[in-house]
This record gives C-alpha cells, structure tokens and sequence, in this order.
C-alpha cells in the first residue's frame, strides 16, 4: 500500500526527528537521495548542464545542496535564485563551495537568459516550492515553470512539482511538469490525485527516517487487492459465493444490464439475479444464460446501470433499498438518490455510491452544496470525503483519479486505470465488479477498492499498444486482471 501524509502530519514527523538530528541532516538525507535520482536520469555527470530553479524556502535548499553533489561530480550548475535575498544560506555556501554558478534570476536580463539557460539544460532541478506552496506560482516563478516545459531538459521536481497543492492535488494555475518527481518521507496525496498526479511524472519516494502517522490517503497496490480478493473454499456452494440482485437496464437502456451482468459473472458471484423489465431479461439472459431473471434471495444489489427514472425504476430502487442488504448505487439509481436525500439510506446495511463529477455534483445539491463538475474534478478528495460523510455511505467518486471514501474519512485512491476507459458502458462494468464483490461479502469499502481496481487494470489489459477498446472489451479482460493481482499476491514458490 502506497501511503501519503498531508502536510501537517509531515512537518510534525520532521519536526520529530529533527529533533534527534543534528542541524542540516534531514536535508543532506533529502539532497543525497536527490541528487542521486539526478545522477542516474543524466547517465554521465560529468559535463553534464544542470539548472536549479531555487525559490526562498528549503525546498530551494534541497536543490542547491544536491546541485552541490552534481558539481562535485563535474557538472556544470546554474542556480537561477528567485528572491536571492532569501535562498537557502547553507545551500548557497555548499553550491559555491563546489564551483557552481549563482545567478539572481532578476539579474539576468531575465526573463530571457534565464530562458536561455533552461533551454540549454540537460536536467531542470524544480526547486521553486515544496509542501510550503500555497496556490498557483506566482511571478515570475511561473515564468520558468513555462521555460521549463518547454526545454528538452529532463525536469525533476523536488518534493512535488511546483504549483501542485500538496494535499489535494489542486493545480490553481501554472505548475512545474515533471518528468520525475522525487518525493521525500512519504508519498503527499498531491502526487496521486489529478490534476496533481498528471504534473508529476514518475516519482521514487526518498526514504529520510520519517515516522508519521496513520496515513490520510493510501493507494493500493497489486498484493493489497489479492488480500482483498474471494477464494472459493472447496465446500463452498453459490450462496455462499454471494448472490447478487442488479436492477440495471430498461427499454431504452437494455445494453447497460447486459454489461453490468457480464462484469458480475466474470467477478465471482455465485449466482445473479436480473430484476427488470421482462424484454431487458430476456436480452441479459440471450448474452448470459447463466442469469436467474426474477427476485429471490441476495446477499447484495447493484442498481443503476440504464435504470431510467420513471415509475417503474422508482420501484426498483426503492425495493433495493428495502431488501436488508448492501446495496451499490450507480448512474439513475444516484439522480433517484439526490432526489430523495440521504434519508433514503437509512436502515441500508452498507451503502456503496459510484458516481462520476457530474453525479457527484446532483448528489452534493442534496446535501445542500453547490460546487461545479470542474469544482469537484479539481480537488475529488474534499469532495468524496464530504459526500461520504453526508450520505453516511462509501463513495467511490470516477474520474481521471478513481478515489474511494468511507463514512469515517477514510480514503483511497485507485492507481490503475487509463484515459480509454471514457468510453460509454465502462461504469457499468464497474458496478458489476464491485456489486459482485459486496456480494461476496467484501465491505463496501473494500468493494469500491478492489473493483475501482480490477476495473482500471482490465481497461489498461484492453487498450494495451494505445488501442481504443470498447466497455465489452474491459469487460472480457476482467479474468485477465484478476490472474495478474493474483499472481503478485501469491506466496514465491519455494
Ligand atoms: N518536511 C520534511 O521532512 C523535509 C522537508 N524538506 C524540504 O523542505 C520543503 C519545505 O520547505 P519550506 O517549509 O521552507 O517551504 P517551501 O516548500 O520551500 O516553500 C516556501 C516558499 O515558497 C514560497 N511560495 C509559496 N507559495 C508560492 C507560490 N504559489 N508561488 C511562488 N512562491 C511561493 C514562499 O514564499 P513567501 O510566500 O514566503 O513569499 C516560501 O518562501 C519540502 O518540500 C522539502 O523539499 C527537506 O529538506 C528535508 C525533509
Ligand atoms: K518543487
């Protein structure tokens, strides 16, 4: 499990050990590590053309105290200060000491030699802010964020990509683009949730000594989801695999039960039942003879999928409610929802809500909230841990980042995944997989991890070689998905 911290937690670690550690170590430990990231991207060292972007902070130490080792090594480094009266002291001293090159970017004639010299790196060190950022860059900071994109430099931001709010990932206006990120203690959830994530390239996390807390955001990996995964026993029997009841698909919408159920059989459950109109069943049952049409006993529902909102879906949403058991809540079935509040979920044994910003946003209203779709697409944690809190529900809020909530703020977000997946039919899929999991008696928490999960990994398996695919096509590399988290979870034969 990859783990993140916000910005309290990490200064409150640092401050910890710091206070075990002589002046200067933790940002040696930091530098170290970053230079070294450095020293591998450029291949040979020496010769090699390095520009620091230096802001007034100690982000700005960290650069200049790797760009020292560079120097050391041979590489020619320019530090390019945005406020010099302010730089790091000790950094400053290291750099010179070392033969490197101290530029007060205002003195430059800049904008256009400090240009010129991001144009000419070979590698960008992005030292310009750190978890101290706040907002978008400022001038002229900004300026050399643009510079930087535009060289063919290799560009490493330091801690996390400047302009890029650490704890949530919000970019308010320019942001450093980083090829490589290198971040330091511990993940910040700025680097796993977009837009953040999308600026920060591929990031090694620099293991300094840092002890924080439980974190705030945990990203899964393959073995976590195999943990999560069902293993029928040999004993087992349908019921026991978990039994699912979709309510999905109408006239007008049959394909999106027909995917849905698919998705659901290829999961795991025992057995699935379609409630529904009699033309849908007869359609879900010619793809998947499999299905029981008809209600019955279930362990879990998934509605929603090409429900429609009339009359008749009204009382197919209602009914699930009703059944006792958890229920998923996708597409329709949340519109129904934010119509009637968070009231309609009471007395429902575990409540599982899936939907995309603009669903987010109607289900927000019913909490009394008014973001916009591009309010909740820029900052989806704030926004999934509040509807999770005022729907008492799990959320697994869709998006470019899948991130997943819990009614007690607890949260996730999904690192698979790939942009294909904006494809229509693709949540449909998903609410079969994660219904098929909260059928088989995974929380709903878990359901919305393990599926948001299976889910991104068969569209990545589906659309492997930049190859548009269809919903069916994720559907059908669902197997796929499950062996590869299996196989990464099973115990190294001896
Ligand atoms: N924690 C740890 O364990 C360790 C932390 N370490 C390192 O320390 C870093 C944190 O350092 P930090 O606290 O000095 O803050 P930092 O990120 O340099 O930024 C502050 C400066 O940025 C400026 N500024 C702010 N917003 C801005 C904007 N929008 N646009 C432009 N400028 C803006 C702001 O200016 P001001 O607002 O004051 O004018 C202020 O001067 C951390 O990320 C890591 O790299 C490692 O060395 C060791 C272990
Ligand atoms: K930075």
């Amino acid at each position: 499990m990859r783990e993140a911290h916000d910005v309290w937690q990490v200064r409150a670690a640092e401050a910890a050990l710091m206070a075990l550690l002589p002046d200067g170590a933790l940002m040696e430990r930091a530098a170290a590590g970053l230079a070294a990231t450095c020293a591998g991207l450029l291949g040979r060292v020496h010769g090699s053309r390095v520009v620091l972007l230096v802001g007034s902070g100690d982000n700005g130490g960290d650069a200049l105290i790797a760009g020292a080792r560079l120097a050391r090594r041979g590489a020619r480094v320019d530090a390019l200060l945005l406020a010099p009266q302010r730089a790091h002291a000790g950094g400053l001293a290291a750099l010179r000491g070392a033969g490197g090159r101290i530029l007060p970017a205002d003195a430059l004639g800049f904008p256009a030699a400090a240009h010129d010299l991001v144009a000419a790196a070979d590698l960008v060190v992005d030292g310009i802010v750190g978890i101290g950022g706040r907002g978008g860059l400022r001038a002229p900071a900004d300026d050399l964020a643009r510079a930087a994109a535009q060289s063919r430099a290799v560009v490493v931001a330091v801690d996390l990509p400047s302009g890029v709010d650490a704890d949530t990932g919000a970019v308010a206006a320019e942001a450093v683009r980083a090829d490589v990120t290198v971040t330091f203690g511990t993940w910040k959830p700025g680097l796993l949730v977009d837009p953040g994530a999308s600026y920060a390239g591929a990031v090694e996390l620099v293991d300094i000594g840092l002890q924080p807390p439980a974190p705030v955001l945990r990203a899964p990996q393959h073995v976590d989801i195999a943990a999560l995964l069902p293993t029928p026993a040999r004993e087992t029997d349908k019921y026991a695999r978990g039994v699912l009841g979709l309510a999905a698909g109408s006239e007008r919408y049959p394909g999106a039960a027909v995917l849905a159920a698919g998705s659901a059989l290829r999961a795991g459950v025992g057995a699935l039942r379609y409630l529904g109109p009699r033309a849908v069943a007869d359609a879900v049952v010619s793809a998947h003879p499999e299905v029981m049409a008809g209600s019955g006993r279930v362990q879990a529902y998934a509605v929603g999928p090409g429900l429609d909102t009339g009359e008749e879906a009204r009382g197919r949403f209602a009914a699930a409610l009703d059944g006792g058991v958890p229920v998923l809540v996708d597409a329709d079935a949340l519109t129904l929802l934010a119509e009637a509040g968070p009231k309609a979920l009471e007395g429902v044994p575990g409540a599982l809500l899936t939907p995309h910003a603009g669903e987010a946003v109607r289900l927000l209203a019913g909490l009394g909230e008014s973001p916009t779709r591009a309010d909740v697409e820029a900052e989806r944690l704030t926004w999934a841990v509040r509807l999770a809190a005022g729907y008492d529900a799990t959320v697994l809020l869709k998006g470019s980042t899948t991130v997943v909530a819990d009614p007690r703020g607890e949260v996730w977000v999904n690192p698979t995944g790939t942009p294909y997946l904006a494809t229509a039919g693709s949540g449909d899929v998903l609410t079969g997989v994660a219904g098929a999991l909260l059928a088989a008696g995974l929380t709903p928490a878990e359901a919305a991890v393990a599926g948001a999960y299976l889910h991104g990994l068969a569209g990545r398996i589906a659309s492997d070689g930049d190859v548009p695919c269809a919903a069916s096509d994720v559907s059908a590399a669902l197997p796929a998905a499950w062996r590869a988290v299996r196989e990464a979870g099973a115990p190294d034969e001896e």
